[in-house]
């Protein structure tokens, strides 16, 4: 049987795409229309894995992820990193002058901000998907409105792209994390990269003494994020990523930072992609 994959959002959308080329083979993909959903299905082990979109270049990180992750407990098993190509899409004849409200996904929208500013009379409305808007539209034949997508939704609901590439930056990429329920388990591949979660006590210097501890373990950091921790006020959680050579030097940092930090968690071990 085909391993089942979870998506937010449906066929078109930038995590089914991912799916796609993240996975070279036959997968059944689960689609989902929120986050919260992708995350409780696969901890209630209706889906086999899970593709969660973390960062964006542009829009940077979508913190709730983080904290989906470590209250379902899920695992990071692996990364990639897709650059992500926004599109006003809408039936077939219209030009943006006779749009009135463009759908897509708050990530979406965000990405190509500079584009609005220059069109102001466009109201832009949250939606749970790029392609789901854009298949709604096409469904239901409504003019003058518009869905931000990728041209894949575009070919796939027959829509017509009025404005390409509208994304702000041209190098325009997204972080996606793949994300299972056990540890990652050796497969011949080499894995160098490792998710860690911990808090920290508010206490003069605490966050430094943790990274002098990174950098003398040659541990390389390539992401910090901290998440407010919402029954203790003013007090954080921390998510670091960090690259390694020596699987040894990480099991030294880790060994430490367990004695430094409160409730240190593993989220996962996996091959980095980042270039
Ligand atoms: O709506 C989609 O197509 C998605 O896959 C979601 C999502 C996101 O959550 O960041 C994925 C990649 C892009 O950054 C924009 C939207």
């Amino acid at each position: 049987m085909n391993k089942k994959v979870g998506i937010q959002g449906i066929q078109g959308s930038f995590h089914h795409l991912v799916a796609m080329d993240y996975y070279h083979k036959d997968i059944a993909v689960m689609e989902h229309l929120s986050f919260h959903e992708l995350a409780q299905k696969l901890a209630g082990r209706e889906t086999n894995e899970a593709v969660m979109a973390i960062e964006n270049s542009i829009a940077g990180s979508i913190l709730p992820n983080y904290a989906l992750i470590d209250e379902y407990n899920l695992s990071v098993i692996g990364e990639h990193y897709t650059p992500v190509n926004m599109n006003l899409m809408a039936i077939e004849g219209q030009k943006i002058e006779e749009i009135k409200k463009v759908f897509s996904h708050p990530m979406a929208l965000l990405q190509c901000k500079e584009f609005f500013k220059k069109h102001p009379h466009i109201k832009l409305i949250e939606d749970a998907d790029t392609a789901e808007a854009a298949r709604r539209i096409s469904e239901e034949g409504k003019l003058k409105v518009a869905a931000v997508a990728s041209p894949a939704a575009a070919e796939m609901y027959g829509l017509e792209i009025l404005a390409k590439e509208i994304h702000t930056i041209k190098s325009n990429a997204t972080r996606f994390l793949v994300l299972g329920t056990e540890k990652q388990k050796p497969n011949g591949e080499k894995l160098d990269k490792a998710s860690l979660k911990f808090d920290l006590k508010s206490e003069r210097g605490s966050l430094v003494s943790v990274l002098n501890i990174l950098r003398d373990c040659c541990l390389d950091m390539t992401k910090i994020q901290s998440l407010p921790i919402i029954d203790e006020p003013w007090k954080y959680s921390f998510f670091v990523d960090v690259i390694f050579e020596k699987f040894d030097d990480l099991e030294k940092a880790i060994n430490v930072l367990k004695l430094m930090t409160e409730e240190l968690k593993v989220l996962g071990i996996y091959k980095n992609k980042l270039v």
